[in-house]
């Protein structure tokens, strides 16, 4: 009935999204795992399971060559589609250089400065005239400038005032929407068809590509151009690390276009259902409001990391909706998973954090409810993580995201810095205080029809 139900689409007569489906599947089974016979697909919500796959027995549940072909024409060799050595290598470059200071500092001066000459005067001006702002496109705007800057050094100033069509992130856009269509398919074979004699969304694909492709290759053109020896972005750093010349531009193009994945749509998806979340639990925006500091125009990096309320408020809006909301691995040779699961080699294992912040076996009765402070058990109320297997919405072992840290400044210093100003209220009928909207299908999660919000200037004595 579980293949019926998918089949035929009768889920949706209950569920607002597949996610809230599988959720529900997940928390009737005694093991938190179900298998969907007709994809093929074992989906688990058990954390034994999840670390089992990223960590113990991580060389047996490898992305695999599947799910290279769903992403492999937009994402080409760059890290996230790639196993083995190729994987391997790109890691521990990309980790050396995402945890250096310098790349830190400077990427901290880009958020900060996207902020102050972006973000707040966009708002400020929808204050100003009271009128309605889709706050999901202006996050996508932002994390896409900020997410250029850190990784380019170049500018595609798509959150200026008058908020410009960008050729690029909309080829973007469009190419990972179709990309994930792939993905969804019950049979490969239909794609792989409609790519054969370039049709349909295939030929809208290729076109899309086309357009990502010529852009990366102007980054790139430019970049060796102006030299990379004093510059912080990413990829002058690459280079620089490969000795410039001695790396193919190919090579480069991939690195650029996962990084752009990597950290535009996974940032903006959280800051959008976090600003969602506060407008229906005014309260916690008031705390938050509390929690940051005196007057100053910015807040430093060391504030930031200060600030435990506003943290845990970050970490349960993304337990709720995690931007990424399920991860899928090819079983390489049959296995047996802690469960009990068996699963044979070739079938594909989903793991799925947007279910596991719905269990109540991981976070109790109460894990439909947006309670910042279950995270504020330390000493003090200081904030204490939780084990990474339980929550891995950032996934977890072996191939833990690389941008982690960065993200986490970014949208606690957006979240500050918009909350200290503005009062942001959602437009329209926003439902109970924690339920889900309906989402996209899509690589990561975005609102469908957006995020439509008021936005009031705060009056400073009232905080
Ligand atoms: C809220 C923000 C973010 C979330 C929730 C997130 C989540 C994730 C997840 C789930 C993965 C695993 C994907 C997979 O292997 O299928 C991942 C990988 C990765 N992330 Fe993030 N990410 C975020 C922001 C960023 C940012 C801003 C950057 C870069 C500056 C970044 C860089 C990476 C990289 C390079 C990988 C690949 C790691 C590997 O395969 O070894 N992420 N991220």
């Amino acid at each position: 009935h579980v293949c019926r139900a998918y089949l035929t689409g009768s889920w949706a007569k209950e569920f607002t999204n597949l996610g809230d489906w599988y959720a529900h599947l997940l928390r009737e089974s005694p093991t938190g795992t179900v298998h969907i016979h007709v994809l093929g697909c074992t989906v688990t919500a058990n954390p034994a399971n999840v670390e089992y796959m990223l960590k113990t027995n991580f060389d047996n549940f490898p992305k695999g060559k599947k799910f290279a072909e769903l992403l492999g024409d937009l994402l080409g060799g760059g890290i996230f589609n790639v196993d083995g050595d190729a994987w391997r290598h790109q890691r521990k470059m990309a980790s050396l250089e995402l945890g250096s200071v310098n790349v830190r500092s400077y990427a901290f001066k880009i958020i900060a400065e996207e902020i102050t000459t972006r973000l707040m005067p966009v708002l400020a001006e929808a204050a100003d005239k009271g009128s309605v702002l889709d706050l999901q496109d202006v996050f996508r705007r932002f994390a896409f400038d900020t997410i250029c800057k850190i990784s380019f050094g170049l500018d595609p100033g798509c959150l200026e005032r008058d908020m410009p069509v960008s050729k690029l992130a909309d080829a973007f856009d469009t190419a990972s929407r179709l990309c994930a269509m792939r993905g969804a398919a019950a049979s490969p074979l239909v794609w792989k068809m409609k790519r054969l004699l370039n049709i349909g969304s295939e030929r809208e694909l290729n076109k899309a590509i086309k357009v990502v492709d010529e852009m990366a290759a102007e980054m790139i053109r430019e970049r060796r151009k102006s030299g990379v020896a004093n510059s912080h972005d990413l990829l002058s750093r690459f280079m620089a690390a490969a000795g410039d010349d001695a790396v193919d531009d190919k090579y480069l193009r991939d690195i650029v276009v996962s990084f752009m994945l990597a950290g535009r749509d996974t940032v903006s998806s959280a800051l959008t259902t976090l600003f969602m979340l506060l407008s229906k639990n005014p309260e916690v925006a008031s705390a938050m409001r509390a929690e940051s500091p005196g007057n100053e125009a910015s807040i430093t990096f060391e504030q930031l990391k200060g600030l435990h309320y506003t943290h845990a408020v970050l970490f349960e809006n993304m337990r709720l909706f995690p931007p990424v909301q399920f991860d899928s691995k090819f079983c390489a040779a049959d296995d047996v998973l802690p469960d009990g699961t068996n699963v044979s080699g070739g079938a594909r294992v989903m793991y799925h954090p947007y279910a596991m912040g719905r269990m109540p076996s991981i976070w109790g009765a109460d894990h439909h409810a947006f309670r910042p402070d279950r995270w504020l058990t330390g000493p003090n109320g200081s904030f204490v993580p939780a084990n990474l297997y339980r929550y891995p919405v950032f996934q977890a072992g072996l191939r833990v995201c690389l941008g982690k840290e960065l993200a986490i400044t970014e949208m606690k210093a957006v979240g500050v810095a918009v909350v200290r100003e503005f009062d942001v209220q959602v437009v329209g009928n926003t439902g109970c205080g924690a339920c889900a909207p309906k989402f996209v299908s899509g690589l990561t999660a975005s609102i469908s029809g957006g995020l439509p919000v008021k936005i009031r200037k705060v009056i400073r004595n009232q905080i």
